[in-house]
């Protein structure tokens, strides 16, 4: 008989399908599992796999007695209580690194469609503005990537690649980190310090309770009238309110955001102005991505049935 999986997010199907050849899957479609299935059902339950983005508290790892492994795809675990899976010998496995790389593009894309304002630019040309030679505010030079001071807030596996891929672009990079590094960028010792000193601010820290909200008024006040934030993280760690409001009264040029605090909602107040660029979570949504992040998935559910630690297993869980 095939080892039992529950699917605890929805997920695409083409990915359902490969699983579904290893894996017995008890899809949930989403909805809250026993909702769908009986208590029977779920108390036979050994591995469940989510993303990590979604709530998973102390309540709902009780519906499992016999659960040993809750398994995210992807890199994120911000809705899983690590404590509460602790303290039932839940393993929490994860894909670290696995779409490092696309989120970095994300954030770049980001980054260079906001400050050089290309959806208003796009629109230019579009509406006949341009050739109808209507003046625009939109025409007037922006400062470019060459030399410009950008703020990586954590340094982990996509801050790397951002940081990486500003250099390329010359720009100066600083960053804050819980932890300094033997990198070739300035390390500032607080979040305040790298606000003061950048003027693009990339937020790609780790969510979770420690840093909700800490991108509030006081930081983005910090990066001044010509700052920019681009949040690829998690909507968690900016206070959305506080955006707003410095965006509104222009306490900073613009942001581009990829992640919102209640997703899949933007607030209206958000998605009416016009110098903020968005993405809908589309960070990690590459071809590589998913096949790297399905590989870490297959090998934690694999090991978790074999008795084995899992491969890819979140370090403080
Ligand atoms: N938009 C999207 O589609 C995606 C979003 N994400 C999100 O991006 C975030 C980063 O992912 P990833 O780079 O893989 O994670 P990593 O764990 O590799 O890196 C996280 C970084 O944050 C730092 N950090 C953690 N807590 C704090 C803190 N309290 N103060 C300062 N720094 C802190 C870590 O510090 P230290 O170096 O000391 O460990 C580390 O450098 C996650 O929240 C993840 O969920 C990830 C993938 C896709
Ligand atoms: O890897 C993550 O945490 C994601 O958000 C993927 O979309």
């Amino acid at each position: 008989m095939a080892d039992k999986v529950l699917i605890y997010s929805r997920f695409p199907k083409t990915m359902m399908a490969r699983f579904a050849e290893r894996f017995e899957l008890l899809d949930t479609g989403g909805k809250p599992a026993s909702e769908v299935f009986s208590a029977e059902e779920l108390s036979g339950i050994r591995a469940l796999l989510t993303a990590g983005g979604s709530p998973l508290g102390a309540e709902a790892m009780d519906l499992f007695p016999k659960l040993g492994a809750i398994v995210c795809y992807g890199t994120g675990y911000d809705g899983v209580d690590l404590k509460a899976a602790a303290s039932r010998n839940i393993a929490v496995g994860h894909s670290p690194g696995a779409n490092a790389a696309s989120v970095a593009d994300i954030a770049m894309t980001l980054m260079l469609a906001t400050t050089r304002r290309i959806l208003v630019a796009d629109q230019y040309v579009r509406s006949g503005d341009w050739a109808a030679s209507k003046q625009s505010p939109m025409m007037r030079p922006q400062a470019g990537m060459p030399g410009r001071r950008i703020g990586v807030y954590g340094m982990g596996e996509i801050g790397r690649k951002i940081a990486a891929r500003c250099a390329a672009f010359e720009s100066e990079i600083g960053y804050f980190s819980r932890s300094k590094y033997d990198l070739p960028y300035q390390y500032f010792p607080t979040l305040e310090a790298l606000a003061d000193w950048c003027s693009v601010l990339m937020i790609a820290v780790r969510a979770g309770a420690e840093t909700q909200h800490v991108v509030n008024a006081d930081i983005l006040g910090r990066l001044g009238a010509d700052g920019y934030v681009v949040n690829i993280s998690r909507g968690s760690v900016i206070d959305e309110k506080a955006l707003v409001a410095a965006l509104t009264d222009k306490t900073i040029a613009g942001a581009g955001l990829d992640v919102f605090e209640k997703e899949p909602h933007a607030p209206d107040a958000l998605t009416a102005l016009p110098n903020v660029v968005f993405a809908p979570h589309i960070g990690g949504h590459t071809l590589e991505s998913h096949v790297a992040m399905q590989g870490c998935v297959l090998a934690n559910l694999t090991a978790s049935f074999e008795g084995r630690p899992l491969p890819h297993a979140v370090k403080s869980a």
